[in-house]
């Protein structure tokens, strides 16, 4: 009989370690009553194997995405072929507390599951086993990564001095919204707005004093802002807005309010009280306009014009009657 005691030996053995394993393991019938219930079940449900043997996992963890398990179950039931939940798809199917020590800041266990289907001695697929596996390191280590990408991208899209985009960013939008024009035909306007006088400003206050210059403008800027505008600094004292869904004579009267906010704003720079005032060029993006570029040039001579005007004002082209 040696070989009956080996079968016993390891029997018992695989019992020792299904019950010891850190990994969850619950074997269900048919109709999703619990078989089995290994330690690490026990140790994070705070439920033991006899209390809970025999039961209905959902009318035991009433918690659980029932419809959505079952589905999943059922085809497992149906194919016989193992599916995967991942905690990308959803954190966890048992609500387990968290407590390990290095990701200690997640309040919850993230959670794969690997589910299987089991063939009795007939071949049959009378049960299923869901296997449970603790995978919170590996999550909050890569939400941790995904959320310092997410800071480099918007780092490496934004400009330091006025937190608008920067000006590659700033013309992508550019780009984006010319070609949206070509395929949808909405309304669509470019802004560019420049400082009156820098150059006096940084010769007579310093360098400093034209940085918070535009600074200031920008922070008025982006008080007018609507959640579609976008924002950018196009050069050095040139910043542009995107204006979708907006003609000409909305987007004037949108550059006449930041142009008055501007002028009648003041910040202090070295207990000086320094004011400043903006030209304002608009272009609507028309048919004629063959490039993104030609959009450009266009917004440019509407500031040009509105410089030749006698700076702090706004010009269109063409002009609104
Ligand atoms: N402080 C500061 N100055 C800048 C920056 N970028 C450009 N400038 C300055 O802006 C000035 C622009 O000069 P001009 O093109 O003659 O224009 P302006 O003096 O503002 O006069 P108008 O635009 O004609 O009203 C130059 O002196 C640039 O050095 C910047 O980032 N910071």
């Amino acid at each position: 009989m040696p070989n009956d005691l080996d079968a016993m030996n390891e029997l018992h053995w695989l019992i020792d370690m299904v019950q010891t394993i850190e990994v969850g393991l619950v074997v269900l019938d048919r109709n999703f009553n619990i078989q089995l219930w290994n330690g690490f079940m026990e140790n994070h449900s705070g439920v033991s194997p006899n209390d809970i043997k025999g039961d209905n996992l959902f009318q035991r963890f009433p918690a659980l995405p029932e419809q959505w398990l079952k589905q999943k179950m059922e085809s497992v039931f149906l194919l016989k072929n193992q599916a995967f939940i991942s905690w990308e798809q959803r954190p966890y199917v048992f609500k387990f507390k968290n407590y390990r020590p290095i990701t200690g800041r997640a309040e919850f266990m993230y959670q794969n599951i690997t589910l299987l289907p089991l063939a009795s001695l007939t071949g049959q697929i009378s049960h299923i086993s869901m296997i449970v596996y603790d995978v919170t390191d590996m999550a909050i280590n890569k939400m941790q990564l995904e959320a310092v990408g997410d800071k480099l991208q918007q780092h490496n899209q934004t400009d330091a001095l006025t937190l608008l985009l920067n000006r590659r960013h700033w013309l992508q939008q550019v780009q984006l919204h010319y070609e949206q024009f070509a395929r949808y035909h909405e309304p669509v306007s470019m802004m560019m707005i420049n400082l009156d006088h820098l150059k006096q400003l940084n010769e007579s206050k310093g360098h400093v004093a034209g940085d918070r210059a535009i600074q200031h403008v920008a922070h008025i800027l982006k008080k007018h802002l609507r959640d579609t505008d976008i924002g950018g600094r196009f050069g050095g004292e040139t910043l542009g807005i995107m204006l979708s869904q907006t003609d000409n004579t909305a987007a004037f009267t949108q550059a006449e309010q930041i142009r008055r906010d501007i002028e009648q704003a003041e910040f202090s720079y070295n207990n000086q009280t320094v004011k400043v005032t903006v030209s304002i060029g608009i272009y609507q993006l028309d048919d004629e306009l063959n490039s993104p570029d030609k959009w450009l040039d266009k917004v440019d001579e509407a500031l040009a014009l509105a410089k030749v005007s006698g700076r702090n004002c706004v010009k269109t082209l063409p002009a609104l009657s």
